[in-house]
């Protein structure tokens, strides 16, 4: 400690997401400090990832009977037990993250570690101000070296007598106290896709309230046209449309819309997306740079532009996925182990999943993005129902849109809407991130018959190359 109070690390980490999984063995010669203002662990495990899709399985299941009858297969859904699925989701995840926490605290391997429970803003060169959740009194910490990977929050957005309201953010409604009868959802994204599925499958009237004429938006234009069908069959969507207010009603919330519709809301859910944690850091005073959006700077190093700063997943990515987060945390472990070795972060190829009904998955190029970029290229989209399995389960909406380059055979994207589609994904993303040719590909291995990977190996005999 100096005289002035401050406390010297080797190493400082903001955020305890991916940030948590920096440190291993080889890091037990440092001083480390980590910083963590809220529930250990981050959003994946807390808030994300984790709790969605345990959520999602479990919707999945309750789906079933919707779906069995056309194939001659009777079933009925006697009930779902919300309080147990929620309690149990929780019961699993809360410890891990109390344990997570435990661990860097008290446990012996960590004696190199300090763990502070507030929240950290830079007051100058790689130098914090921490102000403690207890209300303790703020204390300065500075390092060689800070990693900020401290993500992102949800956006709420404007909505005339929100503040009159209870509303939910994906933050809180994975912990109703009971299943509402009703729930109005906004945006259209994927937060608002996945808890559509989940609480549609439970037995919940829901709404939509999407401001644009397609759900998932940003997907290839053929896979968010089939979704956003599909949507209008399953729940009630309103496309085009905005909340004009909300107010207090005796079942929950009254929403009118800006046509004058009124929607009688047991639950509300905003999903109207994230923004990065930047501006809780003051990044300036750190000179640290952020760009429009707020997300940090980074090099192709995770470097930003502040000396001896790097910076890692939701507070530098625009991704805001995990696999991504994961792999700039790898990224950054590495530079700061091998200083005169660095190591580039790889965003070539980032694949994504949407883990809604049916499920969704996407990597490369869109066909709009190719021809915005003026490539030449062709399409082949596979139907589920032209293949065996397909047949199998009637599927008679999936489909895998492959794009590439005829001249190259190499793929540009690929868009799959259908069961497992992120599991179907992946062998794509490997041939991308290899650069194996489609042909290569197609016929360079054994496809299992009648599996359901065939729907790639068709997809790709039907890329017309030179
Ligand atoms: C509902 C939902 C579902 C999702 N599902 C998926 C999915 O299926 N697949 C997928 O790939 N991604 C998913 N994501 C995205 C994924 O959760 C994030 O991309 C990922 O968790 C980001 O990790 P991170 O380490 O960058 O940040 P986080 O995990 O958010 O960690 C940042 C931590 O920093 C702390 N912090 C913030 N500011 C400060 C500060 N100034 N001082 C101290 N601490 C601070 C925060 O409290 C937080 O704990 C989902 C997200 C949500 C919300
Ligand atoms: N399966 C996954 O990987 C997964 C699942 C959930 C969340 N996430 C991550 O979390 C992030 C946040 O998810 P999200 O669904 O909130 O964001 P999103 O960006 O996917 O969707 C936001 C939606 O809200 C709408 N919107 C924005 N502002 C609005 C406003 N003021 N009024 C009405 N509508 C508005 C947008 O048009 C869009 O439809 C995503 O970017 C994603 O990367 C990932």
């Amino acid at each position: 400690m100096r005289l002035d109070g401050t406390v010297r690390f080797d190493l400082v980490i903001i955020g305890t997401g991916s940030g948590n999984s920096l440190l291993d063995p080889r890091f037990a010669g440092l001083r480390v400090a980590i910083v963590e203002r809220g529930t250990f662990g981050g959003t994946c495990l807390n808030v994300g990832c984790i709790p969605t899709k345990m959520f999602v399985h479990t919707a999945d299941l309750a789906r079933t009977p919707a779906t069995s009858g056309r194939l001659g297969v009777d079933e009925t859904l006697d009930g779902v037990r919300w309080p147990q699925i929620r309690d149990r989701v929780f019961g699993r995840i809360d410890p891990i993250a109390e344990g997570g926490r435990e661990y860097r605290t008290h446990h012996p391997d960590n004696a190199h570690v300090t763990v502070f429970q507030g929240t950290a803003r830079f007051t100058g060169e790689r130098t914090l101000e921490v102000t403690p959740n207890d209300g303790s009194a703020p204390r300065t910490i500075t390092a060689e070296r800070v990693v900020l990977a401290n993500g992102g929050r949800v956006v709420v957005p404007e909505i005339s007598g929100l503040d009159e309201v209870e509303y939910h953010t994906s933050d809180t409604v994975m912990r109703l106290p009971e299943l509402p009868e009703r729930m109005v959802i906004v945006g259209g994204g994927f937060i608002a896709a996945e808890f559509a599925h989940v609480f549609s499958a439970y037995g919940v009237q829901v709404t939509v309230v999407v401001r644009g004429q397609r759900l998932l938006r940003k997907e290839d234009a053929d896979v968010s046209a089939r979704f956003t069908e599909l949507a209008k069959d399953r729940w009630d969507v309103r496309t085009g449309r905005t909340v004009a207010r909300v107010a207090k009603s005796g079942t929950g919330v009254e929403v009118t819309l800006d046509d004058g519709s009124v929607l009688d809301a047991g639950v509300l859910l905003l999903a109207t997306g994230r923004t990065p944690n930047s501006d809780t850091l003051d990044p300036a005073a750190g000179g640290v740079e952020v760009d429009e959006q707020g997300y940090v700077v980074v090099d192709e190093y995770q470097r930003t532009t502040a000396e001896g700063v790097w910076a890692l997943g939701d507070v530098c990515s625009p991704y805001e996925l995990k696999h991504v987060a994961n792999h700039e945390a790898r990224v950054v472990q590495h530079n700061l182990l091998h200083p005169d070795d660095l190591v580039a972060a790889d965003h070539r190829f980032v694949p994504h999943a949407v883990f809604t009904s049916p499920q969704i998955a996407g990597v490369g190029l869109t066909e709009a993005e190719a021809t915005e970029r003026g490539l030449r290229f062709v399409t082949k989209t596979q139907a589920y129902g032209d293949i065996a399995y397909g047949w199998a389960m009637e599927d008679q909406t999936g489909f895998a849109k492959l794009i590439a380059d005829p001249a190259t055979g190499q793929l540009l994207g690929a868009h799959i809407i259908g069961p497992q589609a992120p599991t179907l994904l992946q062998p794509i993303i490997q041939a991308m991130s290899f650069g194996l040719g489609v042909r290569e590909m197609a016929r360079g291995q054994y496809w299992i018959h009648p599996a359901m990977p065939e729907l790639i190996e068709n997809a790709l005999l039907g890329l017309e190359l030179d």
